[in-house]
């Protein structure tokens, strides 16, 4: 368990991943440890970790940092659970039902990535940055119709800074990134606030968006959202579909870039879509993007190699057996996914990019397949994370040639990043 107080984070936070062999080399593939602020019991078994995500009801509710829920907000989606979650869950799932999905949110994200992906020929693209603005700026497009310009330009900077707060030790002082992450947060909430206020203002179809779609959410249950749960809900989607987005698109860049044969086959199916279209101006549609079988496979093999979600938290709200061991009431619970991505007797040389070994139905429904999670949090925003995705795709392969340049450093723990950014020169195709 590593120093009084300091546990063994400051090892774990040196050594990443190295850390977790180490420890699974001598104790087995479940382990304690006090990383991450307290005491941790780290799960790297399959099977358990499915358990874990699965039974909520026994006592495992999802454990996310402090400054994570400072910073989100206490009606985010992660900080609830029992019947307030069913609420939110409830309030999310309708307003991304496969009805919305395909007459609003799909086109919207189309429009959005045709106009992000244009007049890039003969420039250097920083791939990293560009992504991240793409994540951000459809997400204010779907939710709250709200284009590239001078209010996104006021939201963006204090979103950054909301994000690197959530991913902070919770220390209120001047200059800390969890100060920033607050005042982020603050600047959001007024600015949310002004724009709720004026729909509530306004006729109910002025707006066809996701914010719309919530105003008008009942769940037959009487619980109308507060006008807080709404911001901590619209605080959410933002923030949930980032990292997660943006980091896999600018992942799927660089894999393609290495690996010729990928990219040809994703080529081949983009431009047998376009070939359907009678100008290159025309949108793209969800069945269009049902059809992108490897790009999903690219997308999906992207995830597990580069490790996009290290893990998943839990904290114990009882005395908890797992396995024959009793976990105390208080603990955390991280449910490590990376060694289980890289795992050889789950995936044929698993540190090979070989987005084709998802072509095969049963990869994706392997019980160890948990990139989106499990159980009653499986991510309720997947196909809208993937459509994004596909679709910057798509707009990428049919429109341009491209080419690393500057050989930028990328590191994987604890986040995917590149620190100087990835810098990609283009052409027109
Ligand atoms: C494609 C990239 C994405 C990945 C890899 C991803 C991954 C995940 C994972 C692993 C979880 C489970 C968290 C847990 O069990 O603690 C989750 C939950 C969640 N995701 Fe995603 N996600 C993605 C995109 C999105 C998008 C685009 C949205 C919003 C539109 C979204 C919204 C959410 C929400 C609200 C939850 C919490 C669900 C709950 O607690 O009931 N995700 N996501």
């Amino acid at each position: 368990m590593g120093w009084p107080v300091l546990g063994e984070n400051t090892d774990f936070l040196r050594q990443g991943p190295i850390f977790m062999q180490n420890r699974r080399a001598r104790y087995g593939n479940v382990f304690k440890s006090h990383i991450l602020g307290c005491p941790t019991v780290v799960s790297m078994d399959p099977d358990l970790n499915r358990y874990i995500l699965l039974n909520e009801k026994k006592g495992l509710v999802p454990g996310y940092p402090q400054s994570m829920l400072d910073i989100l907000g206490k009606s985010n989606i992660a900080a609830v659970h029992g019947p307030l979650h069913r609420v939110m869950r409830n309030a999310f799932l309708a307003i991304f039902n496969p009805n919305v999905m395909r007459e609003n949110i799909f086109p919207k994200i189309d429009a959005f990535m045709s106009s992000h992906l244009s007049n890039w020929s003969g420039k250097i693209i920083d791939i990293q940055q560009i992504t991240k603005e793409m994540a951000f700026l459809s997400a204010m497009k779907q939710l709250l119709s709200m284009d590239k310009g001078p209010q996104s330009e006021v939201f963006m900077p204090e979103f950054y800074k909301m994000v690197s707060g959530t991913i902070s030790l919770p220390i209120d002082l001047p200059g800390t990134n969890y100060r920033q992450g607050i005042q982020g947060r603050d600047a959001i909430v007024v600015l949310l606030k002004e724009i709720l206020e004026k729909r509530k203002a306004s006729p109910a179809d002025e707006h066809d968006d996701i914010l719309n779609h919530i105003l008008r959410f009942d769940d037959n249950s009487n619980s109308q959202l507060t006008e807080e749960q709404i911001i901590d809900l619209l605080i959410t989607i933002i923030y949930s579909g980032f990292e997660t987005v943006s980091t896999t698109s600018m992942m799927c860049v660089k894999y393609l870039s290495d690996n010729t044969a990928a990219l040809q086959e994703l080529s081949k199916e983009h431009i047998g879509i376009r070939k359907k279209k009678k100008s290159p101006e025309d949108p793209i549609t969800l069945d269009d993007f049902k059809l992108m079988h490897f790009t999903r496979a690219v997308i999906y093999e992207t995830m597990r190699l580069a490790v996009v979600v290290n893990g998943l938290l839990r904290r114990t709200t009882q005395d908890v057996e797992l396995n024959g061991f009793l976990i105390p009431k208080g603990w955390k619970i991280y449910v490590y996914l990376r060694e289980i991505n890289h795992n050889d007797s789950l995936y044929d040389d698993p540190l090979a990019f070989n987005p084709w070994r998802w072509l095969e139905s049963k990869t994706e429904h392997q019980k160890h397949f948990l990139l989106f999670g499990a159980g009653g949090r499986l991510c309720p925003g997947k196909e809208s994370g993937v459509a994004e995705i596909s679709t910057f795709l798509h707009y990428l392969v049919t429109r341009y040639r491209w080419e690393e340049v500057g050989g930028d450093t990328l590191l994987t723990f604890p986040r995917v990043q590149a620190p100087n950014g990835l810098h990609i020169k283009v052409w027109d195709c």
